[in-house]
C-alpha cells in the first residue's frame, strides 16, 4: 500500500545527447518543475542510432524513427518514463505501449537561409547561379530546386554546430535549417532570412516538441499536460494527420504550413519531387476540432492531385539506393 507520507516517484525523462536535445529537454525540466516544485526530474541521456550514422545521407537511410528508437526503448522498459522530441523527428505512428502526451507551445516553424559571410546582405533570391546549398532534407532540396533550378544543391550533415562550421570554412554558399533551432542554440544572429511559404513549405511539426510516454503511465501524462500548448496541439495534429495518411516518413519532400484564427484552422500542404519537376499543393480550413480530419482530406486531395505518383517514384528511387 502506498502511504500518504511517501514522496512521489522521481521522473526519469530521456533526451538524446545533442545540444539542440538537450536544450529542448532541460527546457521542459524546468516548465515541469515549476510546475510541480515537489516532484524531482531526472534527466538521462543516450546516443541514438541518427546520431551514429553521420556519413550516410540522411534520405538514403530511410528509416523512420531514427532519432526516436533507443529512447522508445527505454520507456517500453521502464528505464525512462517520458521522451522530450523535435517533433517533426517523431514518426506519425508510434509503437503500441507509447503515446504522443502532450505538444509544447511551438516556436516559428519556418526555414532560415544563413549565409556565407561573402554574400553579406544577400538573399536567397540573388545568390549567383552555381550557389551551393547545402540541406540535408528532401523537402527543402525539392522546395528549392522547384524555384531556384540555377543552384547546385548539396548534403550537409551533423549538429547544427557542424553545419555551420562547414559553412563558415567554405565548403557551403548558404544552409537551409530550421529557425526554431537556432534559436533554441541562441545562434538568431546567424539568421540572415526567413523563408515565406510560396518558397519553403516547413516540415511537419517543425518548432514544437513533442512529448513521449507510456500510454498507461496516467500519472505521467497528467503532468505532462500541464505543459501542452493547445493550438499548436491542434495544427500539428493536422500536420501529422496528413503526413500519416501520405505515408510519408520525415524523409519525404513533404512541407505544411498551418494558421488558427479564433477556432478556425487553415492547412497548407505540398508534395514535390526530388528534381524539382513536379509540385501538388492545396489548402483545406474547417474547425480545429477537426484537426485529424482536416490533416486526412488535404492528403486525398493532393493524392488525386498526383501525389501518390510522386511519392512513389521516390519510394522506388529510395529502393534502389539511387
Ligand atoms: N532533423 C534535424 C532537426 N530536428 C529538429 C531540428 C530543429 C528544431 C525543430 O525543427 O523543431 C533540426 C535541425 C534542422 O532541421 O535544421
Amino acid at each position: 500500500m502506498t502511504s500518504v507520507f511517501s514522496p512521489p516517484r522521481p521522473i526519469r525523462i530521456g533526451s538524446r545527447k545533442s545540444q539542440l536535445a538537450l536544450v529542448q529537454t532541460y527546457w521542459v525540466q524546468e516548465q515541469l518543475q515549476k510546475s510541480f516544485p515537489n516532484i524531482t526530474f531526472e534527466v538521462h541521456t543516450m546516443s541514438t542510432q541518427g546520431d551514429k550514422i553521420l556519413d550516410v545521407a540522411l534520405a538514403k537511410i530511410g528509416d523512420k524513427g531514427l532519432f526516436t528508437k533507443e529512447l522508445e526503448l527505454r520507456m517500453i522498459n521502464k528505464e525512462i518514463d517520458f521522451a522530450v522530441h523535435s517533433l517533426k523527428d517523431l514518426p506519425t505512428n508510434l509503437p503500441e505501449g507509447l503515446t504522443l502526451a502532450a505538444i509544447t507551445e511551438r516556436e516559428n516553424p519556418a526555414d532560415a537561409v544563413v549565409l556565407h559571410k561573402k554574400h553579406k546582405d544577400q538573399q536567397i533570391e540573388t545568390l549567383p547561379a552555381g550557389a551551393v546549398i547545402g540541406t540535408s532534407s528532401l523537402r527543402r532540396l525539392a522546395q528549392l530546386r522547384y524555384k531556384f533550378p540555377h543552384f547546385t544543391f548539396k548534403d550537409v550533415r551533423g549538429n547544427l554546430i557542424t553545419r555551420i562550421g562547414k559553412l563558415d570554412a567554405g565548403e557551403y554558399d548558404a544552409l537551409i535549417l530550421a529557425v526554431a533551432g537556432l534559436e533554441r542554440l541562441d545562434m538568431s544572429h546567424r539568421i540572415d532570412q526567413i523563408l515565406p511559404p510560396d518558397i519553403s513549405l516547413h516540415a511537419v511539426g517543425q518548432g514544437a516538441l513533442g512529448i513521449e510516454c507510456r500510454s498507461d503511465d496516467t500519472e505521467v501524462i497528467s503532468l505532462l499536460k500541464a505543459i501542452e500548448h493547445s493550438q499548436t496541439r491542434d495544427r500539428c495534429l493536422a500536420e501529422r494527420s496528413f503526413l500519416r495518411v501520405l505515408e510519408g516518413g520525415c524523409q519525404v519532400p513533404i512541407g505544411v504550413d498551418t494558421q488558427i484564427n479564433s477556432k478556425e484552422l487553415t492547412l497548407k500542404g505540398l508534395v514535390a519531387s526530388v528534381d524539382g519537376q513536379k509540385l501538388v499543393k492545396d489548402t483545406v480550413t474547417g474547425t480545429a476540432a477537426d484537426a485529424e480530419k482536416l490533416g486526412a482530406q488535404l492528403a486525398r486531395i493532393l493524392r488525386q492531385k498526383g501525389a501518390t505518383e510522386i511519392l512513389e517514384q521516390i519510394f522506388t528511387e529510395i529502393q534502389r539506393g539511387s
